[in-house]
């Protein structure tokens, strides 16, 4: 009996080392009698390690675009794979197993929990991952410490500075070592400076843990520091120079 071949995955799917991939992203939102076609066939892949800036006006999808890839949001049409694994068709339950697990995000505002310290924000997706609060506390100190706030862990969000708190956020993000991070603006309710002080924070991260992050910005300064640069163009990924 002769073996079937395996299958030959083509390069344009599952580029060696894309942790994150979209493949023919369609998404359009019914608006009364119109149809707004945001998303029209995006292919982008982002690689292990490797930093994405995304850099577009507004309204022209980036949010959209982030909540699709992080499977927040159902596309229309195409598909995301996450560390080559295709997720189109999957239940709800196992698309939020994933996100739990694979996806980190970061917002523009913080989104702590105002009663919680920050060493236990960062707890607390751990701990509903199942690990001990042993474990959790741990890992969280670790983060939290990289992140410069090693003084800072039993402050409540109200008593953190803007940066402070958003680092913390990053430090929740990762906390389930995630492979893929999604930042939405996460600098901009900071001034220049302290969205500096942010920004190199996690782009040590990114590459010390070998994440693939897309992060959303119109900070042009902070997107040269980057990898990559793309934009949206008529519902399309372009790379920029
Ligand atoms: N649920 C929805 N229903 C209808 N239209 C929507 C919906 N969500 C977003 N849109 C529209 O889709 C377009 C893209 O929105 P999106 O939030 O992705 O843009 P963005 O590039 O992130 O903008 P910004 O930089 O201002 O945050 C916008 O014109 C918006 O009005």
């Amino acid at each position: 009996m002769s073996a079937e071949p395996s299958p030959v995955v083509p390069t344009s799917i599952a580029p060696k080392g894309a942790v994150l991939r979209l493949e023919g992203i369609q998404r359009r939102y019914v608006q009364g009698e119109g149809t707004l076609e945001i998303l029209r066939g995006v292919d982008f892949s982002v690689m292990e390690g490797q930093s994405v800036a995304l850099v577009a006006p507004s309204g022209t999808g980036k949010s959209t675009l982030l909540h699709v890839a992080g499977l927040l949001e159902h596309q229309d049409a195409g598909e995301v794979f996450i560390a080559g694994a295709g997720t189109a068709g999957l239940p709800d339950s196992e698309r939020t197993r994933i996100r739990r697990t694979e996806i980190g995000f970061v917002y523009q505002f913080h989104h702590l929990l105002p009663e919680f310290s920050a060493l236990e924000n960062v707890m607390l997706p751990q701990m509903i991952r199942g690990l001990s609060k042993r474990e959790a506390a741990a890992r969280a100190k670790e983060l939290l410490s990289y992140l410069g706030l090693a003084k800072r862990l039993d402050h409540r969000p109200a008593e953190l500075s803007g940066g402070e708190q958003q680092r913390v956020a990053i430090a929740r993000a990762v906390a389930n070592a995630p492979r893929v991070l999604l930042a939405d603006e996460p600098t901009g309710n900071l001034d220049p400076h302290t969205a500096d002080h942010v920004f190199h924070a996690l782009s040590q991260l990114v590459e010390a843990t070998g994440l693939a992050a897309i992060i959303a910005t119109h900070n042009l300064a902070l997107a040269a520091r980057m990898h990559r640069r793309v934009t949206l163009q008529d519902g399309l990924v372009v790379e920029l120079a």
